[in-house]
This record gives structure tokens, C-alpha cells and sequence, in this order.
């Protein structure tokens, strides 16, 4: 009997069938042109009697998707003889290809956050037109074609769902029974996969966190590793190996965010929307807090990182034993200190001894004014912003009086406004922290204000926003009225914690208010 492929006509109501592009267990996918425009699509093409009619389902979504960032075109679709067909936008490469062609165990940290960033969007964006993707997986998101390579795609829906019923508004309801498992072996939530459970918007999320940590684990999730089971056994074995995985062994290594996103799936219940954006602004805070620019745009291959370290320790170090080996040959008279050879050695023992133990430490950021003048070059690990926060952050245990803790309080908001992102990231936590311990009493601890959002975000967005606006607006109006240094440091920490909680974890317009209230209280309380 002729393959499937071998019978697919080269026309198709009136696209010219060109090379394939893909195939799947329902169907093919070509490039096709359109015989009257010379349109170039994706053509995806399925016999109308296929035991499971992905193509027809998907027509249906396709609908309500169109507009949507990331989402695929539908240029035409229906049936022509045998064969159903959807022309759709034609993209670039799956997330699946451009990780397996880079031929690196894992990707980079910074794809990974874009991925991040850009997968939980496209869920926000399909989940808010009442539909599943419920089959997450590398293959099923592609990079757009030039100019919109730096756009992740959302593909196949073909085992999409409704869970808002369209008639009567409600969420589909949840069941007991155990059901036949549909999705993807590597991806698909433990719920779903392992137990049998109805998916909502909790599994799509689910898989996108299981997809990142994948990226990020050499050689990838370890159930992944033995390839697709063939046998019943092999593929009960791969559900106990999922479903017993811990997400700390998971995640070991790994930066918190993950963790903390496959906790936070687990933890929600079946009809609760996940907070797409506090997820989204988590992965940019964590892009931004590694040097990466605050940007989902997906850029591959990955740039090289720019290293902005001025020199080597090494060469500054035989830069100065040059220097001073010049001085001992110089004829200083009746000057001998400089000229003593013995001087001279130790000095490039010692100056080689620091340079050694600088680069042992992994970021010495200098409070001293000295180096205060050149903090246009942070280290390259370090974007400017957080190389700045942590610059004045040193500088608050060893302010003593009140003016110039004002004075750092309005470098710190000029450094927050000088930046198109006014998110407060860790290391501006960080300084309102050791503001808070100035103020209060420095030689207790306290408690940081940054901690982990995982047991805050079970409200609604709404909610918490709610509640920032009106904290912080209560904080502006306060702080003229502080009667001490104490008085200041609890309505830091108010500050801190609420902004923390927030969505955004950005400094609003009241924010800066009061920080400016701040400075200028703490002038009066001197
Ligand atoms: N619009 C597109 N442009 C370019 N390539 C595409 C496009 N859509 C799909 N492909 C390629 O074809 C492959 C299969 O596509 P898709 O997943 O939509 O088909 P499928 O038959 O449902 O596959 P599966 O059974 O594997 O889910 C994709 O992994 C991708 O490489």
C-alpha cells in the first residue's frame, strides 16, 4: 500500500505543495504556495478519515486565537477531496531543532528566561480566550521567519481544549474518574500524565515550568532519557520515575525561579488562573539580575556575553611589578626606600598576593569613594543598575547620620528613575533592607524583605495591586509626620514587603513620593 506522503497530491485546492516541512502522527506539513498570489504558507495536510481528526479540531480554535502575539495566521483551510487542509503563517524552527542543532547539553540561562517569559504570554494570551494548549512541548513552539525570528510561536492545536464552556461561561467541571492520558510524555503535567486528572490552565503552566527546567538540566529531565516507551512497562516506569521526582532534585542547581514555578503549578487548584505576569516579571528579574537586558525577545543563537572586565587581575598585577621594577633601577639618591630591591619584591609579592585573592572572590563590589567615580563599568556579571544599587548598598552600614543616609536615599531613586525598568530588583532590596537595619537598630537581624512570592500569590492580582496602591499611598502621605528613625525604618520595610507582594515589584509614582518624603524627613530628624 502507497505511504501516506506518496499519495498527497502536489495541489491541494490551489496551493503548490513544496518540501516538507514536518510530520506528525495525524498528518504532514508542507511549504506550499498559493497558484494566483504566490502567498508562501505552512500547509498542514491530514486524510479526512484519520482516526483522529487533529486537523478538524484545530480549524476550530484558529478562530478565536487570530490577533494574538505568537499565535499563527490562518490563512485558509477546508477539505478537497481526501484531504483536510490548513494553510497557516509559515515559521522558523522548532525550540526542539534549535536546541538539539546547537549541540550543547543545556541551554543558556538567558534563552531559557526569554523562553520563559514568552511561553507563559502565549498561555496567557490562549488560557484568556478560554482554551487549553495541553500539549506544551519544544516541537510545538517554533521562532518566527525574518523579521519575527525573535518571536516564539505557539503551534498544534490539535489536542486543544475549551475549559470555559461557551454557552454557559463556567469552567469545564473537574472529575474523579480517571481518564485517558492526552498530551506528551516529557511534558505533560504529573496530574495529567501520572494520575490520571481533567488538565486546566494549572497543567499547561506545569509543562512550560517541567520544558525549562529540561533546557537547563544536562541531558535533560531524566524520564526523557530513554527515548519514547514502546512498551506499556517502559511507559508505566517513565510515570513512576515523573511522578516521584522531587522538583528540589529536579532543580538542583538550578536558580530558585524554577522551583518555585513547578511548586507553584502543583500548589494551584483546578480552577485557578495562574498569575501569568508575577511569572513573566520573575523570569525578567532573573534575566536581569544575571546582566542579561530586560528583553523576552528570544534571540538565537544565543549573543556571546560582552565582557566588560577592563583588564586581567594578572596582567594589572605585572602591569605594577613593571612599574615598581622600573622605580628599584631609577637613581632616587639620598631616597631609598623605593630603590630597595627588597621593597621593591615585596611589593609585587603583595600587590600579586591581592590580585589573586580579588579574583578568588566572585564580586568585590568597593564602596570607597575612589572607585565610586568609575561605576560606568560593573563587573560582567552585573547589569549597571544592580552594580549601582549594590554600590550604594555598601555605603548604608557605615553612614551614621541622617543627611547622608538622605543623600544615599535620593541617589537610590535617581538611579531607579535613570532606568527605563523601575522594577525593584534584588539589589534594590537589598538596599532598602540595610536602610531599614540602619534606621531601626544595626546590630539586629532582619528579616530581608525580597523573599519568596510563592506563598503570596494564590490572591488575585487585583488584589495585591490593590493593596500596594494603597499602602504605598498611605506611606507618601505619612512620612512628613515621622517622629523618629524607627518610625522611618517600619515604613521601609511596609515599602519593601508591599512592593514585593506586588505584580510588578516596580516603584510607582507614589513609590518615588515617599522615597523623596524619606529624604527629606530624614533631614529633618537629624
Ligand atoms: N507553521 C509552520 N511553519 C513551519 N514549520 C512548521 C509549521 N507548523 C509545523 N511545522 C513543523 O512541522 C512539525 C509538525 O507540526 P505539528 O506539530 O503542527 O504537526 P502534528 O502533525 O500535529 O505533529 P505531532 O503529531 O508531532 O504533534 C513541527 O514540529 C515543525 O517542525
Amino acid at each position: 500500500m502507497a505511504s501516506e506522503e506518496e499519495e498527497i497530491p502536489h495541489l491541494i485546492a490551489n496551493w503548490w505543495l513544496q518540501e516538507r516541512l514536518g510530520s506528525g502522527y495525524s498528518g504532514s506539513i508542507f511549504k506550499a504556495a498559493h497558484v494566483h498570489t504566490g502567498k508562501v504558507v505552512a500547509l498542514k495536510v491530514q486524510r479526512v478519515d484519520h482516526e483522529c481528526p487533529t486537523n478538524r479540531y484545530e480549524r476550530g480554535f484558529y478562530p478565536s486565537l487570530q490577533g494574538g502575539l505568537g499565535m499563527p495566521t490562518l490563512w485558509a483551510s477546508g477539505v478537497e477531496g481526501m484531504w483536510d487542509y490548513l494553510a497557516i503563517d509559515l515559521l522558523g524552527a522548532s525550540l526542539d531543532s534549535l536546541y538539539r542543532r546547537s549541540g550543547k547539553e543545556t541551554m543558556d540561562l538567558r534563552s531559557v528566561c526569554c523562553i520563559a517569559m514568552q511561553m507563559i504570554s502565549r498561555l496567557e494570551f490562549m488560557h484568556s480566550k478560554g482554551i487549553l494548549h495541553r500539549d506544551i512541548q519544544l516541537g510545538n513552539a517554533t521562532i518566527g521567519l525574518p523579521p519575527n525570528e525573535n518571536t516564539i510561536y505557539m503551534i498544534d492545536f490539535g489536542f486543544s481544549k475549551r475549559y470555559i464552556d461557551p454557552y454557559t461561561h463556567r469552567h469545564i467541571p473537574d472529575s474523579k474518574v480517571k481518564r485517558d492520558f492526552i498530551g506528551n510524555y516529557w511534558f505533560s503535567s504529573v496530574g495529567v500524565h501520572c494520575r490520571g486528572k481533567v488538565p486546566s490552565r494549572r497543567d499547561d503552566l506545569e509543562a512550560v515550568a517541567l520544558m525549562l527546567i529540561h533546557l537547563l538540566t544536562p541531558r535533560g529531565l531524566s524520564w526523557t532519557r530513554n527515548g519514547v516507551p514502546k512498551t506499556d512497562a517502559a511507559h508505566e516506569i517513565l510515570k513512576r520515575d515523573k511522578r516521584l521526582a522531587r522538583p528540589e532534585d529536579l532543580c538542583r542547581g538550578l536558580p530558585n525561579e524554577f522551583e518555585e514555578l513547578l511548586r507553584y503549578c502543583r500548589k494551584l487548584k483546578f480552577q485557578e488562573c495562574p498569575e501569568y505576569q508575577h511569572w513573566i516579571e520573575e523570569f525578567m528579574d532573573l534575566a536581569e539580575s544575571h546582566g542579561y537586558p530586560s528583553s523576552s525577545d528570544f534571540i538565537w543563537p544565543p549573543p556571546k556575553p560582552v565582557s566588560t572586565k577592563p583588564k586581567s587581575k594578572v596582567s594589572a598585577a605585572d602591569d605594577l611589578a613593571k612599574v615598581l621594577n622600573d622605580l628599584g633601577r631609577m637613581n632616587l639618591g639620598e631616597n631609598q626606600t623605593l630603590a630597595d630591591r627588597t621593597n621593591v619584591a615585596q611589593a609585587v609579592r603583595q600587590a600579586k598576593q591581592d590580585m589573586r585573592r580579588d579574583s578568588d572572590m566572585q564580586t568585590v563590589i568597593s564602596g570607597d569613594s575612589e572607585s565610586q567615580e568609575n561605576d560606568s563599568v560593573p563587573p560582567a556579571s552585573m547589569l549597571p543598575k544592580a552594580y549601582k544599587l549594590a554600590k550604594l548598598t555598601i555605603r548604608v552600614p557605615s553612614t551614621t547620620d541622617n543627611a547622608a543616609l538622605s543623600e544615599l536615599v535620593l541617589e537610590f531613586i535617581k538611579v531607579m528613575k535613570s532606568n527605563t525598568s523601575r522594577t525593584l530588583i534584588k539589589d534594590g532590596f537589598a538596599f532598602l533592607d540595610a536602610l531599614n537595619k540602619q534606621l531601626e537598630d544595626p546590630s539586629v537581624f532582619v528579616l530581608p524583605m525580597r523573599t519568596s512570592r510563592s506563598k503570596d500569590v494564590s490572591g488575585t492580582r487585583t488584589k495585591t495591586s490593590h493593596t500596594k496602591l494603597g499602602v504605598v499611598a498611605r506611606l507618601q502621605r505619612e512620612v512628613q509626620d515621622a517622629k523618629s528613625n524607627r518610625q522611618l525604618a517600619t515604613m521601609v520595610q511596609d515599602f519593601g514587603r508591599v512592593t514585593n507582594r506586588s505584580s510588578g515589584r516596580t516603584i510607582t509614582k507614589d513609590g518615588f513620593s515617599f522615597l523623596e518624603g524619606l529624604a527629606r524627613q530624614l533631614k529633618v530628624l537629624q
